[in-house]
């Protein structure tokens, strides 16, 4: 059992909620036996991805990061599309409007074959495809699930801008390969001398690694990673492989609390709270979907002894594998009593209340910083994940989007006047980024200052998009976007999955997606998964004023990271909702 601290509210109802499943299991979970099977046998899930992401923008690189050479990138507004516009390339050359199944009851009527297929034989024919067919492309090794299925698009499609499309080939190999070996160096504000002792040796031996890994500064921690190689990357996979030394120094000092392994774009919203002041020594943090915990860590190295960190998560398993995690780190135990838990639903979490020490007062604690990284679709993190991308599809995102929506507003409502919010995910779905941060920005900047009850004018926002701090080593950040596109997909023939009946050498047997220029056109017919009108950008006159470019993106083919999405968000002053 979870010990919650004796000052920390709990909400009613808990115990119910303790029950619940993940919210992107959940989403997934909406997908019926039928779906799943389907979704397996015929890889539609990189199919759905490699279309989705053509059509959104990447975001163009921030230009005080610069743009290095060997950036596939040009600098207009947005960043280009990496693929054709909606609607030009992605409608198959035949058909069209005929369910799947339709079109393949109609094939077996002509006497067409269906082949009776299995993921082994999908990937071999995908690849077939991909040496067969002439598009450009610049990789030389086997193509991945990906690259297939963009090769497949390839042969629909004659659009211009998706043929000879380097950039996204790119971004789809890059997503491609396994994530490089990343960890940070523990950094405690008020270390110890044994503490800095320990990390000064383990510095020193790790530079016996030096072939294989690279320090780079990041603010006050000292990261490394994987170096660039010509043969394989060092990653998890073959670490063991390539150096079982290495492998068993990160073992023994991830043990014994002196580093954390960790992916470089988690890493980020810690460091950038602590460099804007929000995270500092005696500082009040709270997490507020803290598991596995990773954040938690990093935010009670720098809070120290005075201050303070709560960590809440919806899911009481998962607050026990925090738990877990941080007793195997080695953190002290004088440090562990400044942390403390909470199970509650972040988007109704109550604030725990403190007593004045001086009058007995109790009063409602609010916070320096809040971490709000939210339960997302995860897209970002399928170079480790290799479950992610098989069941992908847009309706994940779309699912999650109301949720992290509420958990954003309210972190904004709990962080102290003057505090920072850092939303991020490990996705770079629109919908779950940009479209939530404009819209919790729209929702606030719509309330009551709840000062004097009125609606004044006044020269700062209530609460607005930080610019983002100098980032750390070489990485690329770029910035927000203000446009995207809101998909669904409406799985209306998976009948036949169940006899395995998928010709995936056939066209028409490549999933499509639906696209949706607006909330009533999404609304016009019943949807299969949650739309909202929040999910579509903001009017070019309001979404001027939000400055969604401050957002931060990071993608996989700049600096070989995992997909992570960040935002910096500062309260000038309360406010209460409408
Ligand atoms: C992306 S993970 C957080 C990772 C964590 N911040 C870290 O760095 O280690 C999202 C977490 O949100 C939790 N979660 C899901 N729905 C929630 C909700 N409504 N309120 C609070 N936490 C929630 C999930 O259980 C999951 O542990």
């Amino acid at each position: 059992m979870i010990e919650t601290n004796n000052d920390m509210e709990t909400t009613k109802g808990q115990k119910k909620r303790k029950r619940n499943k993940n919210p992107l299991s959940q989403a997934r979970g909406k997908q019926n036996k039928h779906e799943n099977v389907w979704f397996r046998r015929s890889n539609a899930g990189y199919s759905l991805f490699v279309q989705y992401y053509m059509n959104q923008p990447i975001g163009t690189i921030s230009s005080a990061e610069g743009v290095k050479s060997g950036d596939a990138t040009s600098s207009k507004e947005e960043g280009h599309k990496i693929g054709p516009k909606t609607g030009e390339g992605m409608q198959p050359k035949s058909g069209g409007g005929n369910s799947r199944a339709a079109k393949r009851r109609n094939k077996k009527k002509k006497g067409g074959k269906i082949q009776n297929t299995n993921s082994k034989t999908v990937d071999e024919s995908a690849l077939a495809v991909m040496t067969t067919d002439s598009s450009p492309t610049e990789v030389s090794s086997p193509p991945s699930l990906l690259e297939s299925a963009y090769s497949k698009f390839e042969m629909l499609d004659d659009s211009p801008c998706h043929r000879n499309n380097v950039e996204f080939q790119s971004f789809l190999k890059a997503f491609s390969q396994p994530l490089p070996l990343s960890f940070r160096m523990r950094q405690f504000e008020t270390a110890s001398e044994r503490r800095q002792m320990d990390n000064e040796v383990a510095e020193e031996v790790l530079a016996e690694f030096s072939d294989l890994v690279e320090a780079v500064q990041f603010g006050n921690t000292t990261l490394y990673r994987s170096k660039n190689r010509p043969s394989d990357v060092l990653c998890k996979e073959n670490l063991s492989r390539i150096s079982p030394d290495l492998k068993e120094f990160l073992q023994e000092n991830s043990q014994n609390g002196v580093l954390a392994r960790q992916e470089i774009g988690s890493m980020l919203p810690v460091v950038a709270l602590h460099d804007v002041g929000a995270i500092r020594v005696g500082a009040k943090v709270l997490d507020v979907c803290a598991s596995p915990g990773s954040k938690t860590l990093q935010a009670l190295e720098i809070v120290g002894q005075n201050g303070r960190v709560v960590a809440n998560d919806v899911s009481e398993n998962r607050l026990i594998t925090l738990r877990q995690a941080l007793g195997r780190s080695g953190v002290s135990s004088s440090l562990l009593k400044r942390l403390h838990f909470s199970c509650q639903d972040g988007s109704r979490l109550q604030a725990p209340v403190t007593k004045s020490k001086s009058s007995g007062e109790k009063s409602k604690l609010k916070f320096d910083a809040v971490l709000c990284d939210v339960p997302c679709s995860g897209d970002g993190t399928c170079r480790k994940d290799k479950h992610i991308l098989p069941m992908w599809k847009p309706n994940c995102g779309n699912d999650l989007h109301d949720l992290q929506l509420r958990i954003l507003i309210r972190a904004l409502q709990l962080v102290e006047v003057g505090g920072v919010v850092c939303y991020s995910t490990c996705t770079l779905n629109p919908i779950e980024d940009e479209a939530v941060v404009a819209a919790a920005l729209s929702t606030i900047q719509a309330s009551k200052d709840s000062k004097d009850g009125t609606k004044k004018k006044r020269p700062s926002p209530i609460v607005e998009l930080l610019d983002w701090p100098s980032l750390p080593g070489d990485l690329v950040r770029r910035q927000g976007i203000s446009s995207w596109k809101v998909a669904e997909f409406r799985a209306d023939d998976q009948g036949d999955s169940s006899e395995g009946e998928i010709d995936i050498d056939d066209a028409e047997d490549i999933p499509k997606i639906t696209w949706h220029d607006s909330y009533a056109s999404a609304t016009s017919q019943p949807p299969t998964c949650t739309i909202s009108p929040t999910m579509w950008p903001p009017s070019n006159e309001s979404s001027k004023d939000l400055h969604l470019e401050k957002c931060m993106r990071l993608w996989p083919q700049d600096r070989d990271t995992g997909g992570f999405f960040l935002a910096l968000i500062k309260k000038n002053r309360d406010f209460k909702l409408k």
